[in-house]
């Protein structure tokens, strides 16, 4: 995807290194603007992180890789730069990950480098794959942003999406707004008008109402972390939207890389879940919606039980959650993912 970015068309990454910074596309701006966030030390990537400028799991991870690599050229405390930097948000695993990755790495800039390219060509990959299941004109519905901007530049539930576009399927994608920062609204449907892929916003409530009139043809969201049964955690809204695939008989998949899954877990019971602030969902742009006296409860995350996932499309291919065992046994011989 093509974007003019500080003045200059080039090719839409989330996040990148350049000019002895991290540059991070803020996407509290878009669609209004794009502009770039510059992280100049490991304050700034902690910041970027837990304010969302960068969100999407492997986006996390890969800001966490350049940021840990620009503290050390910094010759910050490294302890404390992975303290700040692992403190900042508890449910994607990706960034625990990046962070095993880039401590086994001495914190190379090259070895943050290697994390962004991998991360790419393998979510090129979950494109390739997940292609494979969307019918000619097939209508996706899809659950908060799991494009470029959550991840690099193919993405995760998008990247499917994107080869079926190139590839001439002419897929349409209802786009869950995902309240309530919008990620829906404000991200993946910028994304997909960029990219001429035909697409309606609708709003979270109306995801049944499509499904129930067989107007779904199937379902990819991303993930922020799966657990060895398939249980798996992505943006709160996403258990509803399984649920109900379920039982409109929509066939249900869940796009990652290998670097979203921990295998530590038996369960998605055990996976930590985001509690954010609550003026996220009391105010939107600025505005209360609701009385003085109210409070709000702010989940970031929920979990859904592998039991409504029919597929985990990933780099190694598409797995049913009873199949997890043998992607475990291909990432534990994959020289990058196994840290
Ligand atoms: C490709 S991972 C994207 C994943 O992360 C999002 O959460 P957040 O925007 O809070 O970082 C959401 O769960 C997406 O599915």
């Amino acid at each position: 995807m093509k974007v003019a970015i500080e003045g200059e068309v080039r090719t839409l990454v989330a996040v990148w290194f350049e000019d002895n910074v991290v540059k991070i596309i803020d996407q509290r701006k878009i669609p209004e603007s794009v502009e770039v966030f510059k992280a100049r030390n490991s304050d700034d990537i902690a910041f970027a992180i837990k304010d969302m400028v960068v969100r999407g799991a492997p986006a996390i991870g890969v800001t966490a890789a350049y940021g840990l690599a620009l503290a050390k050229m910094n010759g910050e405390d490294m302890e404390s730069a992975v303290r700040k930097i692992g403190s900042t948000r508890p449910t994607a695993y990706d960034l625990f990950k990046a962070i095993r990755y880039m401590k086994e790495n001495n914190y190379d800039m090259n070895a943050a480098r290697r994390y962004a390219n991998e991360i790419s060509g393998r979510c090129r990959k979950i494109g390739e794959y997940g292609n494979e299941l969307i019918p000619e004109n097939g209508k996706i519905l899809t659950h908060c942003n799991a494009g470029a901007l959550a991840v690099l530049d193919w993405g995760t539930a998008l990247a499917p999406i994107r080869f079926a576009k190139m590839e001439g399927k002419n897929p349409f994608v209802f786009v869950d707004e995902t309240r309530p920062r919008l990620q829906g609204a404000r991200l993946t449907a910028w994304e997909l008008a960029q990219e001429g892929i035909d697409h309606a916003i609708i709003a979270d409530n109306a995801a049944g109402f499509y499904m129930r009139r067989g107007e779904v043809d199937l379902v990819i969201v991303g993930a922020d972390r799966i657990a060895s049964n398939g249980d798996f955690a992505n943006k709160i809204g996403t258990y509803e939207k399984a649920v109900l695939a379920k039982e409109n008989g929509i066939p249900f998949y869940v796009a990652a890389p290998g670097s979203t899954f921990d295998f530590s877990l038996k369960s998605g019971d055990e996976i930590p879940i985001e509690e954010r602030d609550e003026n996220e969902v009391l105010f939107v742009n600025g505005k209360r919606l609701g009385p003085e006296e109210s409070r709000a409860k702010n989940p970031a995350f929920d979990v859904t039980p592998a039991k409504y996932v029919t597929g985990f499309i990933t780099e190694y291919g598409i797995y049913k959650p009873s199949e997890l065992s043998q992607m475990k046994a291909k990432i534990e011989r994959d020289l990058f993912m196994r840290v």
